[in-house]
């Protein structure tokens, strides 16, 4: 027999809960279906483990410099099993907070069990099957299984494989130069593993401008990591405990050894088994759903949140996803996509702060760009705490004397950025942050005297 309902959601990650919520208080009878945990992959498999390991190997380091901060630790020794228990319990309370959430919220009934559409307003959860005028999708998206000559038969890991580690690996290979290849690069050489990156890129993180991939490239190595970049054609070798990845178009050719394989070649929208060819929805030819500006699909009353229509792929856009489809539907306001910023972290140790173009793409979209720059040497909080790696720099459109961008890679720059990034948001020129009293002593303080440093980008 069919259920009616008002409303569907499919997914339970970072847009489907707070959005299903919403509609239940506006006297909505909703259903949201979940095949595996709800919370999706930012509460069991991404951003919360990560960031927890990443606290764990931060202890680690900061112990093994205890000496250097007049503190005696002795011998530092990373029990990695312990690792994992503190990170599956943080994970795994959060995701009982969802749970909790969820079961509390009026009107919202929550299914488990993988969603397929049947019609445009009809979907089937194993023996419900479900009707609905409004379907709201959040399915997210999961690790891409490159088609590497050998990946059949070599043992490898992705992100959630490698978060279920109990045992350190002696040497740990990990394919793709991104995100999730680096954090997992510093975390495991942290906890003492040997560490290589095989990237194919000719160069890190090619959304930053050079010096700072450059300055982030010299923090990793300076801890020991090894990268190859141009690693073209790779092919997967190896068994259990001996892998290796040759970049056999690489020159001169490469062949990197390890005990354990990491692909974290990036990601792909779990649309593949939704059943959208029965909906009529349109994706592009990665199978990530078209979406208007207000994540309304190709098809009336379906709409796409959240990673798996492509226009972005953090958890805060995810959860802007939300605001901004249950501002169009409920609260008669036209919130976009367009109106959100560029911004994300890379949560490598110091972290990297972005918001905004940075200074290639600024002048390639015609902007008359000035830049200030401050390394972190520079910094009194930075130098009090004994961690001066890094830069701060500004962009700024000189006509306007507005910010189009900056990045922080520094200490705390993953939440200092977020004083430009409201400055952006109010529009306003630089002037506002310049007349502004930041605290002392911390990272924010330095941004006005950034911002009254200016000078004409080098052109080269
Ligand atoms: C290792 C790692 C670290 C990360 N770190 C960060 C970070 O620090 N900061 C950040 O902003 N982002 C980070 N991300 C990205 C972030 O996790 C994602 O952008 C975010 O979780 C996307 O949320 P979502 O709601 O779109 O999808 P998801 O969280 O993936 O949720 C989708 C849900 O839909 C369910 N689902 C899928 N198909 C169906 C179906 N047919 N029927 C029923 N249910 C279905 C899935 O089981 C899942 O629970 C990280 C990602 C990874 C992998
Ligand atoms: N700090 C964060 O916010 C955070 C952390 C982790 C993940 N994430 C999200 O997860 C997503 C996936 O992260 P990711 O790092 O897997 O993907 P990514 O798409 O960011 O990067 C993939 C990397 O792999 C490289 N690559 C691709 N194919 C390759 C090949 N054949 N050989 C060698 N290298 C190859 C690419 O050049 C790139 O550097 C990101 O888009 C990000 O949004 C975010």
């Amino acid at each position: 027999m069919t259920e009616r309902f008002d409303a569907i959601v499919v997914g339970a990650g970072q847009a489907g809960p707070p959005l299903a919520e919403r509609l239940g208080k506006s006297g909505r009878k909703v259903a949201i279906i979940e095949r595996k945990d709800v919370g999706g992959t930012c509460v069991n498999t991404g951003c919360i483990p990560t960031k927890s390991m990443v606290a764990s190997a931060y202890v680690a380091y900061q112990s093994g410099r205890a000496a250097e901060y007049g503190v005696r630790a002795g011998n530092v020794q990373v029990m990695m099993d312990e690792v994992w228990r503190r990170t599956r319990g943080i994970s795994e309370r959060s995701r009982g907070n969802v749970e909790q959430w969820i079961a509390g919220m009026a009107g919202v009934k929550l299914f488990r069990g993988h969603a397929r559409f049947e019609s445009p307003t009809t979907l089937r959860v194993g023996d419900d099957v479900m009707e609905a005028d409004e379907i709201f999708l959040n399915v997210g998206g999961r690790a891409t299984r490159p088609p590497f000559p050998g990946i059949d038969s070599v043992p490898y890991l992705d992100n959630v494989g490698v978060m279920g580690l109990r045992e350190l690996p002696e040497h740990l290979v990990i394919v793709g130069g991104s995100y999730i290849g680096l954090e997992f690069a510093q975390m495991f050489r942290r906890f003492g593993s040997q560490v290589s990156v095989v990237e194919r890129s000719k160069r890190l993180l090619p959304r930053e401008d050079p010096e700072i991939a450059d300055a982030v490239v010299d923090i990793l190595k300076r801890e020991g990591i090894t990268i190859h970049t141009g690693a073209e054609c790779i092919e997967l070798k190896g068994s259990s405990g001996q892998v290796c990845v040759v970049a056999a178009c690489a020159d001169p050719r490469m062949e990197v050894r390890g005990s354990h394989l990491l692909l974290a070649v990036g990601r792909q929208p779990n649309t593949d088994d939704l059943g959208l060819e029965r909906a009529g929805v349109a994706t592009d030819e990665r199978g990530y759903i078209h979406v208007d500006d207000q994540c309304r699909t190709s098809v009336a009353g379906i709409w796409a949140m959240g990673d798996c229509n492509g226009k972005g792929a953090f958890t805060h856009t995810s959860f802007n996803d939300y605001e901004i489809v249950a501002a169009n539907v409920l609260d008669h306001d036209a919130r976009r996509i367009s109106d959100r910023i560029n911004t994300y972290a890379l949560f490598i140790d110091p972290p990297l702060g972005r918001i905004g173009l940075n200074e290639e793409e600024a002048r390639k979209a015609g902007h008359d760009v000035l830049v200030g720059v401050r390394p972190m040497t520079r910094v009194g909080r930075a130098i009090e705490r004994g961690e001066t790696l890094g830069t701060m720099k500004v962009i700024v459109d000189a006509a306007t004397r507005k910010l189009l961008g900056a990045v922080i890679l520094g200490v705390n720059g993953d939440e200092a950025i977020h004083s430009l990034l409201d400055a952006m948001y109010a529009n306003v020129p630089i002037d506002t942050v310049t007349h502004a009293v930041h605290i002392h002593p911390t990272v924010a303080e330095l941004l006005p005297t950034v911002l009254q440093d200016l000078h004409p980008a080098d052109r080269g």
